[in-house]
């Protein structure tokens, strides 16, 4: 696992995956499983592995963070980039920012906190996360206004926001006068395109963010990994090519719940039995099974079909 600070080389190397956490019945982390997705997505060229809300870190309990982050570490290639998530509540996020003091993870992401939070208080706590953590921090911004500017500009100044996933949904992705406020204020290259291949291209075409996020990236990776490639060549035509192979999965996604029908995906597609959700999520219903597997395996399909013409 990557050990050394977060550099701006470190966003662009790599699409950053956001895999589902694979789980036996009783609800334990299954090892087997995690390093089948873990490595399905090393051989396609993913170095950047962000657990977070498609791993349902959300509902995960202190007792069992460290014994999940040992076996997640265990399972990543020595030079994989390794994140885990914090939070989302203030007081959770402490407990753990203090416990990750003694380990080797060069940064976190803070999990947005809905409904009981101002901007000021994400400021005062995101610095106050960091300071316990000795480590700068990700910050997940989900909701418009979730921290003003000029606040994001101070704490990435001080050392303490290195990066933020903007995953702020709107009907087009651009214009967005939030996030060209954030760019203005703490450069594009700290905001990172937080919501898989679609809104992507015009993030990183017309705002000047140079990385995405993915969770259909578990499914193909090789894919992903050559829509950013083209993307950061500037040749955005082969990069909407490529994002139309991601349609049909990304298109159930949303129109059902993302994190639950990726859990099912990476299953249906055959590259992991990734076992139940952790409540508060459960998995999704059993009519939705075959459409799912045949986007995920048509995703597949797609995606062996590049690696092998490389
Ligand atoms: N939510 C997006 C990006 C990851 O956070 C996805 O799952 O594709």
């Amino acid at each position: 696992m990557k050990t050394t600070p977060v550099t701006k080389d470190d966003l662009t190397r790599s699409v950053l995956a956001v895999p589902p956490l694979a789980r036996s019945a009783d609800f334990s982390p299954d090892t087997v499983q995690n390093r089948a997705i873990v490595r399905h997505l090393e051989a396609g060229g993913v170095t950047t592995l962000l657990y977070g809300g498609n791993a349902n870190f959300y509902n995960i309990g202190s007792g069992d963070y460290a014994s999940l982050l040992d076996m997640l570490e265990g399972v990543a290639a020595p030079d994989t980039w390794l994140i885990p998530s914090i939070g989302p509540s203030f007081g959770l996020a402490m407990d753990q920012a203090r416990w990750l003091r003694g380990r080797d993870f060069p940064t976190a992401m803070v999990l947005p906190m809905n409904g009981q939070a101002t901007p000021a208080g994400v400021e005062t706590g995101l610095a106050r996360i960091a300071e316990a953590f000795g480590r700068p921090v990700i910050l997940y911004l989900r909701a418009e206004n979730y921290l003003e500017p000029a606040a994001l500009a101070r704490l990435v100044q001080a050392g303490m926001v290195t990066a933020v996933k903007y995953a702020v949904e709107r009907p087009d992705p651009l214009p967005d006068a939030y996030l060209a406020a954030l760019c203005e204020a703490a450069g594009s290259d700290t905001m990172v395109s937080g919501m898989g291949e679609l809104p992507a291209l015009a993030h990183l075409r017309d705002a000047g963010l140079t990385a995405f996020t993915s969770g259909s990236v578990c499914v193909a990776p090789n894919l992903s990994m050559a829509t950013l490639a083209a993307c950061r060549g500037g040749d955005f035509t082969k990069a909407a090519r490529l994002r139309a192979l991601f349609l049909p999965l990304e298109e159930l996604r949303n129109a059902l719940n993302p994190i639950r029908v990726l859990h099912e995906a990476v299953r249906l597609a055959g590259i992991a039995e990734t076992g139940p959700l952790l409540p508060m999520l459960s998995n999704i219903e059993t009519a939705h099974h075959q459409a799912i597997g045949a986007a995920a395996r048509e995703l597949l399909a797609a995606d062996r079909a590049l690696a092998l013409a490389a």
